[in-house]
């Protein structure tokens, strides 16, 4: 008004231009081209996909969605074209095998390496399932266990560090850097046959090519161009990061997300360039019987005329990311709960003394029932991967709950709010009771509806078995060879929300519980 009475042109100019803005938001609202009207859910989010992005930014997307949904019920309304349920029974409607169900969503598009898709960003159903057939066979239970044998020496290596470093100074410290070098390390060494040397060295810096585009260049020769260290856990956040948010974006908004998250974008980029530099070099020393996944790929492939080395790359751009970031954060929560929990960790303690033998036999690791629920209640509690993972309705539309949703909608069940389903999991779904897990004998355990921290279906978590098997070798060594307490009890466990949840800081202290080390 005051403007307006001042100078009439820029008052008209105002109102235009927030009379267009509103019509905006408003037309695609009352058009509602995905019959989504009915469902409640914040206002800002039925308008405009700022919301959702706002959660995104905000870290704490799970307990945001998880307020909204007992604010507004089970089925809720989170942009213009997305539903939330709740119910751990839509799960199996979304993500289960079937003839005409929902594929990935556009959300998956930020996370295509160089250019390429690979298993976890293909759409298409036919692509997707090529993709994941030729690498079915790298993830064997059988391979999980003989991995785990390498498990074991580069994590007793990181605990005898902490002995020398912590123990005997008896200084409690942050063990978040530690577990993302192990984590990387493991994963490296897993896919390449040999770590980054990251918990030997104590440092997360590595080599990689100084100019991104010749480490991309998979006819240069890797030790011919000039490296420079960069650091690998702090790129590896930063292009989640970039990936997370940008994924948010509807797909309109993507090349402004890029432009804006420029920084992040260049990780993403640096990040291909060093598993680029590595997979050269890895390919450069040919071994008859490989023991990593690249060598077993290979061997795979040999009859292939077709085999590209960069879709080789695209897969294990995602691979190692994806296998180190989720047991890295899951290792943390582990420790962090136990921490707190004395009881479950004398019982714990106990379990381990009876049972674990030395050299660390899997069998034995397996069966131990105190520390699968252990790991299970991490995985429920934590849930490494949290969110209502993006799935788009077939053309023909789909039911999902007794409910019609027309193609193109987006649809989701978010993995933490199963995870904290009073309904499943009892009045205080917050706390870590590992002894939920286990059969008193009169009650029938029956979980699985509810509990998906790999998710479930075609897109399920290739990796299952392998951290399965990581994280109880990981718990069982740390848990053998130390007691272990929390700098300040009352401190939180920190955490950020993006598409798996990161850990920020965990300050522990460590005293030694049993001389030498479990390998
Ligand atoms: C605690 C550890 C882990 C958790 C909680 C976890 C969880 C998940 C979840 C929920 C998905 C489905 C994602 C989606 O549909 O968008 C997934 C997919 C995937 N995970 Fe894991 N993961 C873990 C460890 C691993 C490991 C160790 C590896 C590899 C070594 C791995 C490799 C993958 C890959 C390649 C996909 C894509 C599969 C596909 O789309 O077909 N994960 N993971």
């Amino acid at each position: 008004m005051l403007i307006s009475a001042l100078n009439p042109t820029v008052g008209w100019i105002l109102t235009s231009s927030f009379s267009i803005i509103l019509a905006g938001f408003l037309v695609p609202y009352f058009r509602d081209p995905y019959h989504l009207r009915k469902y409640p859910g914040p206002i800002l989010a039925k308008i405009s996909y700022a919301w959702l992005l706002w959660v995104g930014i905000s870290g704490r997307r799970s307990q945001i969605i998880h307020k909204i949904h007992k604010k507004y019920g089970p089925i809720i309304r989170i942009s213009p074209s997305e539903i939330s349920f709740s119910h751990p029974a839509a799960y199996s409607d979304v993500y289960s095998f079937g003839k005409n169900k929902a594929t990935k969503s556009t959300f998956y598009d930020a996370f295509a390496s160089i250019g390429l898709t690979n298993v976890f960003t293909s759409r298409s159903k036919t692509e997707h399932s090529q993709k994941r057939k030729l690498l079915h066979s790298l993830f064997t239970a059988e391979i999980a266990r003989e991995f785990s044998r390498r498990t074991c020496m580069i994590t007793s290596t990181l605990l005898d560090k902490w002995a020398t470093r912590h123990v005997e100074k008896e200084s409690c410290f942050d063990c978040v850097p530690w577990i993302s070098f192990l984590a990387l390390d493991e994963m490296a060494d897993f896919v390449f046959g040999e770590s980054f040397g990251m918990v030997t060295s104590a440092s997360d810096l590595v080599p990689a090519p100084k100019d991104m585009r010749l480490g991309l260049d998979m006819a240069a020769p890797p030790d011919e161009y000039p490296t420079q260290h960069i650091s690998l856990t702090s790129i590896v956040s930063s292009r989640e990061t970039y990936n997370y948010l940008v994924g948010v974006l509807p797909p309109w908004w993507k090349a402004v997300g890029r432009r804006i998250l420029r920084v992040q974008f260049q990780a993403s980029t640096i990040f291909s360039g060093f598993v680029a530099h590595r997979l050269l070099q890895r390919l450069s020393t040919p071994t008859e019987a490989p023991h990593d996944l690249v060598g077993r790929f290979l061997l795979k492939v040999d009859a292939q005329e077709d085999f590209r080395p960069e879709s080789l790359l695209s897969e294990l751009i995602t691979i190692l990311v994806a296998g180190s970031d989720t047991t890295r954060n899951s290792l943390i929560a582990a420790i962090y709960y136990l921490a707190k929990s004395s009881d479950a960790q004398h019982t714990l303690h106990r379990e381990l003394d009876t049972h674990m033998s030395s050299p660390i036999s899997d069998i034995t690791i397996e069966n131990l029932p105190f520390l699968g629920a252990c790991l299970n209640e991490t995985l429920r509690l934590f849930s490494p991967v949290p969110l209502g993972l993006p799935r788009t309705v077939p053309e023909e539309g789909m039911m999902i709950r007794g409910e019609h949703f027309v193609g193109g909608t987006t649809v989701g069940v978010p993995i933490y709010t199963i995870h904290h389903d009073e309904a499943v999991w009892g009045e205080n779904p917050g706390e870590f009771r590992p002894e939920r897990w286990l059969n008193d004998g009169n009650a029938k355990l029956d979980f699985a509806h509810a509990f998906k921290p790999f998710s479930d279906g075609p897109a399920s978590c290739i990796g299952r078995q392998m951290a399965l098997t990581q994280l109880r070798v990981m718990i069982a060594l740390v848990f053998k060879r130390f007691e272990i307490h929390l700098e300040d009890p009352a401190d939180p466990l920190r955490i950020e929300d993006w598409f798996v949840r990161r850990v920020t800081e965990c300050r522990i202290g460590v005293r030694r519980r049993y001389i030498g080390s479990l390998s």
